[in-house]
């Protein structure tokens, strides 16, 4: 690490805090006392005196766990040159970084079990935009490819080892990190001219079921300034890529800590990107090391490394959402149908051709198939077509299932981070680190989603492969069933013969039919729990903005701020849709007020429900609303009880003595007023 030198100080002040002590100018006098400090608050703080175990516990141990449970994780140093991402995550043989614990971790975490485990390595670095694989140095340049969604890259022909015990793995990453594009340069005498990514795929065996976990620890090569580093020709233009794909990671945290409905994550701009994409979008716990120097001659990259570890900070593991297409499954159920109507139909024109009489077949013109057979035949390939046609609803069925499933536990775990984040900024601390029983709960409950999810797209791509053989079986069947329509003109002679066919083709139609409505059925329902989830996210989001209006209007009040027409108007009109959702019925004639789409005016409930818990986020979420009189009953014109008469505001007060706002459930439920704000008085 940089010796310490001028003025800038990037120091951690407690295991999550670094205070940036910029005081600027000591010759400007003005400004001599004023310290200007900025703090940034992060899951955990390193100070030079911290060792590579405390850091490697803090960041990766639990990424271990969660690989060996079938989790896909991440952890990446990042940096400006020479701020010792190498040393964290590489390391040296005495004193080895995060890549050697963690497999070591991995490995002495099998030893114990009794599933059988296989894992799997592969080493590469991204040099000016090229891949080479560092186990396997001689295969020269590597092509990135990604699959047709473009989620999901993998490189073509690179070497994978297994390994079994930490001195292999010792063994294979000291062979690759000499294969490192190192050089010597003026801010680092062995500065990584690349980014090196160890994949570490860990596949457990249990009965027939595999499963998969991925874990990438990534040593980026360090930002860097021109000016700073002094870099000619050759290093120069290894500059100028490092810092292109570094400024497209740094573009892609801060499109993606926008969240959801923020703005376009633009992962095709470097390679580097493009091979994170999975690990900062996707399915994948991540981790981000950010590496800081206290000299200010690295004053930029330390602010801009601060910045970017806070911004990552902020990127809720947005698991990217299965989003599940019912137009898409409704048209294949038409497909199926018209498949079917379509081969009823061939099978009728069959009937109305020309054929053969018995007096003709039994003069010995037809040697085909016995009539009773080929009847039977005909009926056994119709039955197994159904046979698979039902399968292939089943199969759609559950996947739509699953999807919907997995969309349950992305909210799930999108809450639990979301929620993580609001601790951390409100009470400066890390969720995580909370020993609060509740968030212990929380913690669970999210472990779980991640379990479930893993298992869910086991069988989403279980039941794909099925899907697929199921498609070939019917068409092989379908197939049959055509050669024997063929033979039909040849072997039907009786009318009996197309009575009897004419019947199996009515079943058939009936049984078309049946399918048909079975298709709808099944897709509606499943539009309908799809809604009913919508539904109840609407309303979740409702309750937040009804609160956040709550608390603006109180703001309002307390600080005695002249309320604008417009937002004047707004309050009336929000108000009329409060009072037109008061009075609608649903279709059984109950009022919507009955399911709660609007927050009750004495009901006290947490947003998020834990086990006797108020609220996780530091927001008591309870509503703050007003007593029974408030609505339709007569406070319309009181003004509310401000004692101070020259503020004019024209909003009645909110009543917010906390005896009758808080934990307390109108007397008589049956009318609730569900009425956030009392009428404005104007209106
Ligand atoms: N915490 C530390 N303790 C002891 N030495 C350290 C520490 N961090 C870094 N160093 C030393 O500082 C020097 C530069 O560190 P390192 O090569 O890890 O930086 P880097 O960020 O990877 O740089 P680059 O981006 O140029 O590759 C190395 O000699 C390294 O051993």
């Amino acid at each position: 690490m940089e010796a310490r030198h001028g003025a800038l100080e990037a120091v951690p002040i407690t295991s999550y805090t670094i205070v940036v002590d910029d005081d600027g100018d000591k010759n400007d006098i003005l400004r001599q006392k004023r310290v200007v400090e900025k703090q940034y608050i992060y899951d955990f703080a390193f100070g030079e005196d911290s060792t590579q175990e405390e850091v490697y516990s803090s960041t990766t141990r639990g990424l271990v766990r969660d690989v060996l449970l079938g989790y896909n994780a991440t952890v990446f140093a990042y940096g400006a040159t020479g701020a010792g991402k190498t040393h964290t995550m590489v390391g040296n043989q005495t004193n080895p970084g995060i890549m050697v614990r963690a497999l070591n971790d991995l490995f002495n975490s099998i030893k114990g079990q009794q599933d059988v485990f296989q894992v799997k390595l592969s080493y590469l670095e991204l040099y000016n935009e090229n891949i080479r694989d560092l186990l396997n140095p001689s295969s020269g340049f590597l092509e990135l490819r990604e699959d047709h969604s473009g989620k999901n890259a993998t490189v073509a022909g690179l070497t994978e080892i297994e390994a079994s015990s930490t001195e292999e793995v010792m063994g294979l990453l000291l062979r690759g990190n000499r294969e490192r594009t190192i050089e010597p340069t003026a801010a680092n005498k062995t500065s990584s001219r690349s980014h090196a990514l160890l994949s570490v795929t860990v596949t457990r065996i249990v009965g027939e079921e595999r499963r998969l976990g991925k874990l990438y620890m990534l040593d980026l090569a360090g930002s860097e300034r021109a000016s700073n580093t002094k870099n000619r020709g050759k290093r120069l233009i290894e500059g100028a890529h490092i810092n292109r794909s570094l400024l497209a990671l740094g573009n892609v945290i801060n499109a993606l800590s926008y969240g959801s409905g923020g703005r376009y994550v633009n992962y095709r701009d470097s390679k580097l990107t493009r091979l994170l994409r999975q690990a900062l979008s996707g399915n994948c716990r991540t981790v981000m090391v950010g590496h800081v120097s206290p000299a200010s001659a690295h004053r930029d990259e330390t602010r801009n490394t601060l910045l970017y570890a806070a911004r990552a900070s902020r990127i809720t593991n947005k698991v990217e959402k299965n989003e599940i297409d019912v137009s898409f499954q409704v048209s294949q159920y038409r497909d199926i149908i018209s498949d079917l109507r379509s081969e009823i139909s061939r099978l009728k024109s069959k009937m109305v051709e020309d054929r053969p009489t018995s007096a003709e077949l039994r003069s010995g013109r037809s040697t085909g198939t016995p009539v009773k057979q080929l009847r039977e035949q005909i009926i056994a390939t119709f039955r197994e077509q159904m046979k698979l046609r039902r399968r292939l609803m089943d199969i759609d069925g559950h996947l739509m299932s699953l999807g919907v499933e997995a969309e349950r536990q992305h909210q799930i775990i999108s809450q639990w981070e979301a929620r993580r984040t609001k601790l951390y900024t409100r009470s400066g601390r890390p969720g995580t680190t909370s020993s609060n029983a509740g968030d212990d709960f929380s913690e669970v409950s999210v472990h779980q989603a991640w379990s479930e999810l893993s298992y869910i797209e086991r069988e989403q791509e279980r039941y794909v492969a099925l899907r697929s053989a199921t498609l070939k079986e019917l068409d092989a069947c379908r197939q049959t069933a055509v050669a024997l329509e063929n033979d039909l003109p040849e072997q039907l002679d009786s009318e009996t013969e197309r009575e009897m066919l004419s019947l199996l083709i009515r079943v058939h139609e009936l049984e078309a039919d049946k399918v048909a409505l079975q298709g709808e059925r099944l897709v509606e329902s499943h539009e309908l729990r799809r809604r009913g989830d919508m539904l109840q996210r609407f309303h979740r989001q409702q309750r937040l903005t009804d609160e956040i209006i709550t608390r603006q209007r109180h703001l309002i009040e307390d600080g005695k701020i002249p309320l604008p027409s417009e937002l004047q108007e707004l309050y009336t009109l929000y108000q009329q849709e409060i009072h037109a959702t008061t009075f609608s019925t649903d279709t059984a004639g109950i009022p919507y007020s009955v399911y709660d789409t609007l927050p009750p005016i004495k009901e006290s409930e947490p947003l998020f429900k834990r086990n006797g818990e108020r609220g996780y986020t530091g927001i008591a979420l309870e509503r703050l609303t007003n007593t029974a009189d408030s609505e339709f009953g007569g406070r319309a014109s009181t003004g509310g009880s401000t004692s101070t008469t020259e503020w004019d505001n024209s909003l009645p007060r909110l009543n917010t003595s906390s005896s009758s706002t808080h934990n307390q459930r109108p007397a008589n439920t049956s009318t609730p007023p569900p009425v956030l704000f009392p009428p404005i008085s104007k209106s």
